[in-house]
């Protein structure tokens, strides 16, 4: 490694860049990781003056690096944003309980209001409740259909307007894979957006959608962030697993492979005949759903009939269809999910309550 900095020609290199295999120094990386991350920011249009952002917030590394940023960023470049921290409780022992002790502590640091909405409180069920009932196989599916809701929910308590999260280009490269060794082709074309937002519904973006994990693992590193770094107890996703070592091992014979497999994905058009899902609203919760039933409601429902294996595998629609227009029964056990009207209602009261001397109706959707 060559004794001075590639950038600044100043300082000493003290790392190599796994993105472009430059040597640098420290303050010269932190420049370019937030100018990066600044600049896929602004090229996107991801945000506008005023907008009040939530940090999906794990306690991880990625998500830590995405506080820290976007505080950084909204100060240096006066975006004009109002930030929180948004954390979900799956309610895993021995994992997430630490992992929001650090949320908190980030609170401190970072000095941003923190919301924490659990599992428990919205669907009257923790991760280990379910685990204890369905066991570990299948349990990442109940994990991800209810963190989805939950950021949704917890958004609508706070009246964001988007929510931003820690993926990065690691992640989004790994899904492109995953789509594609699936033959998942809607997904496929989904799955590189940088930014989403279903009709009416809180815009979702990842601001490291180009950032290489090895580069925000470093940048937490240098900065000394404190961040969580224990894997979930309740084994991870094992595709997802392999489409990763797969991934390491072309980043470790071509360092740009991560990048020119986000620009495919991105370059791949779906073609005209493929079926995109049509989107509705679940008739059960009013949530988003390419069904009658939304996936949440479904496997709800098979947890408190005491049948887990309702909506997972194969039969999906089957028994979406199957549920539409049933009320679900409920044991002792579960609470009543409070219906996505109601917390967009709350939204629009927040929103009215928070604007002095405006005429805006609180009763017109949208305002
Ligand atoms: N419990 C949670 N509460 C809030 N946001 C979450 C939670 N879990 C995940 N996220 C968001 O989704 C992103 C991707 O989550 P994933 O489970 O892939 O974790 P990860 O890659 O280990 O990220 P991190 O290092 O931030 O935990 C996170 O960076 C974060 O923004």
């Amino acid at each position: 490694m060559p004794r001075v900095c590639e950038i600044c020609q100043g300082a000493k290199a003290i790392l190599r860049r796994p993105k472009t295999g430059q040597s640098i120094c420290k303050e010269c990386f932190f420049r370019v990781f937030e100018t990066e991350v600044h600049n896929t920011i602004v090229d996107n249009k991801l945000f506008r003056r005023g907008d009040r952002v939530g940090i999906g917030a794990s306690g991880g590394k990625d998500s830590t690096v995405l506080a820290y940023v976007m505080k950084t960023l909204n100060e240096r470049y006066d975006y004009g944003l109002d930030l929180f921290l948004l954390s979900v409780d799956e309610g895993i022992s021995g994992y997430r309980d630490d992992s929001l002790e650090t949320v908190k502590r980030n609170k401190e640091q970072y000095e941003l209001p923190l919301l924490i909405v659990s599992y428990e409180q919205l669907y009257g069920w923790s991760m280990d409740a379910i685990v204890e009932t369905v066991g570990r196989k299948n349990n990442c599916t109940f994990c991800g259909v209810f963190r989805r809701q939950a950021l949704d929910r917890g958004a609508l308590m706070l009246d964001l307007d988007h929510i931003v999260t820690g993926h990065n280009a690691d992640d989004v490269a790994e899904t492109i894979l995953m789509n594609i060794f699936r033959g998942d082709i809607p997904r496929l074309g989904r799955c590189t957006e940088i930014a989403t937002s279903g009709d009416g519904y809180i815009t979702r973006s990842k601001p490291f959608k180009y950032a290489y994990e090895k580069e925000i693992v470093m940048y937490a590193y240098f900065r000394k962030l404190d961040y969580f770094s224990t894997e979930c107890t309740y084994s991870p996703n094992a595709y997802r697993g392999y489409a990763r070592e797969f991934l390491k091992d072309l980043e470790a014979v071509r360092p740009s492979a991560i990048l020119d497999i986000i620009h495919s994905g991105e370059a791949m058009q779906v073609a005209s005949e493929v079926k995109l899902p049509s989107q509705t609203s679940c008739e059960r919760c009013g949530y988003i759903s390419s069904n009658r039933v939304c996936k949440a409601c479904v496997l709800l429902e098979g947890l408190e009939r005491g049948v887990p294996q309702l909506g997972i595998g194969k039969s999906v629609k089957k028994t979406q269809d199957l549920l539409a227009g049933r009320t679900a029964t409920r044991s002792g056990r579960a609470v009543d999910v409070v219906h996505f009207d109601k917390l967009r209602k709350h939204a629009q009261e927040m929103r009215h309550e928070r604007c002095t001397g405006c005429t805006c109706d609180t009763s017109a959707p949208g305002t």
